[in-house]
């Protein structure tokens, strides 16, 4: 087998990150838009000792799953360099794509937790109803981005990267996304170098954020820079609460996101102590905190986030509450917690909850063990990455914490990407 070889495989399973399984000449072969049980036409694109990568060109035999793409411009007709990217499940049945998910979040904890369990990914409206005002519309799976990113290129060229590569594909929909940001993405003509995010928060007026790529003479980096406008502040509404946070800041992407996670936290971890401290790590505005709050009555609650103005955010988002809102690294605030807690604080952290929503790489063996050196009774850990997910698991059943519950939510339908929250006590 060679890079540039056109052969023809048999799809058998599904991998992690959006990619399909079959096996030729000993190889196991990566192919995307593809689905088990096809036969599937491919390009080998790189080749490996153990494994190669491919490029699908054409469907031999079809799955009953597959269905029209709901990206025209990403479907399987098109040369695979001229496909966006960003929707790599979207030539599946929604049903599909959802029990795929599943199958991937319970083979990686199979394989990295040493645990296995059935899982169901669940959509927004089977947690929030289908009369719920967020999920309206978003039935196929699409017009639920309330955010996207654009970019533009040397050439004026604007649009998302084709998947895989960092070449723009100029495109004539965006059906991920609202209608109001599909109708301002179309209309963008000319943009400098770089990124352009486009948000919509819960007042329903659309953003651009441009972010210029860097041009500059890298020798005059340290000369000063000209006065920056201070980022707009916008409110996103879950329930009957307002959350202040940077329109360029991190927020959930499904319109129905951030009430779905909300909701399913609060069902999981039901009444909290109100005598113990409990923690909301990686806190961005304090969303978790704050249902913790709701939980926990007069508790003493902790939201730890590394970027300065969201923890700014929190702080006021919080403040009914009358929660801390600490800037700091994760792994850094527990090392410090680890020499400063007194006896009471320690009896306090082990009779609360520690949330945790990491970042997609997971929070690793440090802060498991930081954690669990804090013996919370509780661990609640909101993950969008299935295998760093299971991995941490992993670490947190070596020290003594056993998997209650996990669940599993389709924020990213008609993409790979799957959001689970897995909760574990002591
Ligand atoms: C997945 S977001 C979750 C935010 C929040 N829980 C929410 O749902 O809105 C992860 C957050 O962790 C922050 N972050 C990333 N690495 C961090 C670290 N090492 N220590 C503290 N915060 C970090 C990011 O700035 C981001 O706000």
């Amino acid at each position: 087998m060679q890079s540039g070889d056109t052969i023809d495989l048999h799809i058998s399973g599904v991998a992690h990150g959006g990619v399909f399984v079959a096996r030729h000449e000993g190889r196991v072969v990566f192919v995307p838009d593809a689905l088990p049980g096809e036969t599937v036409r491919v390009r080998i694109t790189d080749v490996k000792k153990s494994f190669a990568r491919a490029e699908a060109l054409e469907v031999l035999d079809a799955s009953p799953d597959r269905r029209a793409h709901v990206w025209e411009q990403a479907d399987i007709a098109h040369a695979p360099e001229q496909r966006p990217g960003g929707a790599d499940f979207g030539h599946i049945a929604l049903p599909r794509q959802r029990a795929l998910k599943a199958q991937v979040l319970s083979e990686a904890f199979e394989k990295f937790a040493g645990t296995s369990l059935d899982v169901t990914v669940r959509g927004p409206e089977e947690v929030l109803g289908a009369d719920h005002p967020a999920v309206q519309g978003t039935e196929e799976g699409t017009r639920y981005r309330t955010r996207i990113s654009l970019h533009v290129d040397g050439e004026g060229r604007i649009g998302p990267y084709a998947a895989r590569s960092n070449t723009i594909i100029p495109v004539t929909s965006h059906p991920l996304a609202t209608l109001d940001i599909e109708a301002v993405a179309l209309a963008v003509r000319k943009a400098p170098e770089g990124r352009l995010d486009l948000v919509q928060p819960s007042d329903g007026q659309v953003r651009t954020i441009r972010r210029p790529a860097f041009t500059g003479d890298k020798r005059r980096r340290f000369a000063p820079r000209p006065e920056k406008a201070a980022p707009e502040v916008i409110q996103e509404v879950v329930g009957d609460r307002e959350f202040r946070v940077d329109a360029g800041g991190f927020w959930q992407v499904h319109r129905a996101a951030a009430a779905t996670l909300d909701s399913a936290v609060r069902a999981a971890l039901g009444e909290l102590s109100s005598d113990a401290w409990h923690l909301d790590l990686y806190g961005g505005v304090g969303l978790f905190a704050a249902a913790m709050g709701d939980l926990a009555g007069s508790a003493r609650i902790t939201t730890v986030e590394s970027e300065a103005r969201a923890t700014a955010h929190a702080r006021y988002n919080l403040e009914m509450f009358g929660a801390e809102a600490v800037t700091a690294r994760v792994d850094r605030f527990l090392a410090r917690l680890a020499h400063q807690a007194t006896d009471l604080d320690r009896e306090m952290l082990s009779r609360g909850v520690t949330l945790l929503d990491p970042p997609r790489s997971g929070a690793g063996k440090e802060v498991v063990a930081g954690i669990a050196g804090l013996a919370p009774e509780r661990v609640a850990y909101v993950a969008c990455d299935p295998v760093a997910l299971a991995r941490d698991i992993g670490y947190f059943r070596e020290a003594g914490y056993e998997l209650t519950s996990l669940e599993a939510f389709d924020l990213f339908p008609n993409s790979h990407h799957v959001e689970a929250l897995a909760v574990l006590s002591r």
